[in-house]
């Protein structure tokens, strides 16, 4: 989880205005009690939700690289994340598969989750996040192949427009050593069956 922190924008009083323009062009009375603050609480529930844009997930990933020798697949699996679809700003949800296999550098288990975390913090398409966490992977640890599995349900496609509430998402993206089908077979096994 990204740690929750003071919202420091130099952008909130407009972003306020823009929330308090909104909410009369909706047809309500911004000015009724109860909606008050909701300008300040909106906006910076936004800046909260798209503070992935401040942060650098290369650096993150770095900041805890190690020398080790292993060099078989390492899984972190259901990594929760929320993100916000680029088209209706809307939601989307679900859990995200990571594995890699390492080429003398390892990183810290938290350091995956939380590269998750930065790309999911910022308007998205689930294709292009599951894309972005796996190019940084590469790209950072020179891993002997990456792969990012992404499974998801986007509230726009249940609380508006076709309206279907089960329709899950899956999108996956790979390099080197999971180009072959056996290693992203092992991959998928292993993050169907459980042990915990
Ligand atoms: N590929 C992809 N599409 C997404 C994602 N999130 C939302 N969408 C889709 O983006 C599309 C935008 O289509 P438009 O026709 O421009 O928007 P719309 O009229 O609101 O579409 P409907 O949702 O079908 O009512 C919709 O089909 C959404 O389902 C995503 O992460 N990836
Ligand atoms: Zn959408």
């Amino acid at each position: 989880m990204l740690e929750k922190e003071e919202i420091d924008s130099p952008n909130l009083e407009e972003l306020k205005s823009h929330y308090r323009s909104i909410i009369t062009l909706l047809g309500e009375d911004a000015e009724r009690e109860g909606l008050l603050k909701t300008p300040e609480r909106v906006a910076k529930a936004m800046l909260s939700l798209t503070k992935g844009y401040h942060m650098d997930p290369h650096e993150v990933l770095r900041s805890a690289k190690f020398k080790e020798e292993y060099s078989q697949m390492v899984i972190v699996k259901d990594i929760d994340f929320f993100s916000l679809c680029e088209h209706h700003m809307l939601p989307f949800y679900g859990k995200a598969h990571v594995a890699y296999i390492p080429n003398g550098y390892i990183t810290g288990l938290s350091k995956i989750a939380r590269v998750v975390d930065i790309f999911s913090h910022r308007l998205q398409v689930q294709e292009r996040m599951t894309l972005q966490i796996k190019e940084c992977i590469q790209e950072t640890l020179n891993p002997l192949g990456v792969m990012v599995v992404v499974e998801a349900k986007h509230m726009c496609m249940q609380m508006r427009g076709v309206e279907k509430q089960n329709s899950i998402t899956t999108t996956s993206d790979f390099t080197g050593a999971f180009n072959q089908a056996k290693t992203r077979e092992e991959f998928m096994n292993l993050i169907q069956h459980g042990y915990l």
